[in-house]
């Protein structure tokens, strides 16, 4: 999917100057982009618009040259069912339910990934063994590393990670790097983390300073 940005700001607070607002930019497919971000830019906001949960910018958001404010509700849900991914800064998993079936949840709409598939994803991040537990059980760098197998586990072209590794140690972050990077590469898809300061050794196309 290409993305095409001309000139957006939110309606609703005045950012300082950056290298996203009112600016002209691009994301391609297969191309991975750090979006750094101070406390308070406006980085939720940004992944919001990309992702169709507030539509309060002035300016363009284009994907494939479609303006994405003519989307309808139901555009949005085949977007997030077969476009774009992502994991919330707070990650938003339902607390009640396991581990297992928060993933499933989600693989479910499209049968994407097969139980085998998920289980070995679960044991290259270090949480197989927690598939039954209730999420809210979980610590938070471990229910981080749930909510990156769960958008993993359907299609997309653009894959959003806002804050992804904030509570990960090194060793786990290079696991996830590893294995986020080998599923944007098979899908030639779109990434775009957000991230207050560290890079995560990945080797970015570009890095915008929001
Ligand atoms: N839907 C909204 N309506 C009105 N104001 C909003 C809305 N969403 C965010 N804001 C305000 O916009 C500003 C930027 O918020 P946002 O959550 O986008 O920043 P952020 O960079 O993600 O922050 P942090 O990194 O601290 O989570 C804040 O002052 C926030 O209160």
């Amino acid at each position: 999917m290409n993305i095409n940005i001309t000139s957006i700001n939110p309606t609703y607070f005045t950012p300082a100057s950056s290298e996203v607002w009112s600016k002209d930019f691009a994301f391609l497919p297969n191309e991975k982009y750090l979006i750094k971000a101070a406390s308070g830019s406006g980085k939720s906001s940004f992944f919001n618009f990309l992702f169709g949960l507030n539509d309060k910018y002035s300016g363009t958001i284009l994907f494939n040259e479609t303006p994405i404010s003519s989307f309808t509700e139901t555009d949005w849900t085949t977007m997030r069912r077969e476009k774009i991914s992502i994991v919330f800064q707070g990650l938003r998993l339902f607390p009640e339910l396991t581990a297992f079936e928060n993933i499933q949840l989600k693989n479910q709409l499209t049968n994407y990934k097969t139980e085998a598939e998920i289980l070995m994803y679960m044991n290259r991040l270090n949480v197989a063994e927690l598939a039954h537990k209730k999420a809210e059980t979980l610590s938070y760098g471990q229910q981080q590393r749930i909510a990156i197998i769960r958008a993993l586990c359907q299609p997309f072209e653009l894959l959003l990670l806002d804050e992804p590794f904030s509570h990960m140690d090194d060793i786990l972050i290079a696991t996830a790097t590893q294995l986020i990077t080998e599923e944007v590469s098979k899908r030639q898809a779109t990434l775009l983390i957000a991230s207050l300061g560290n890079s995560y050794n990945i080797d970015y196309t570009k890095t915008l300073l929001l």
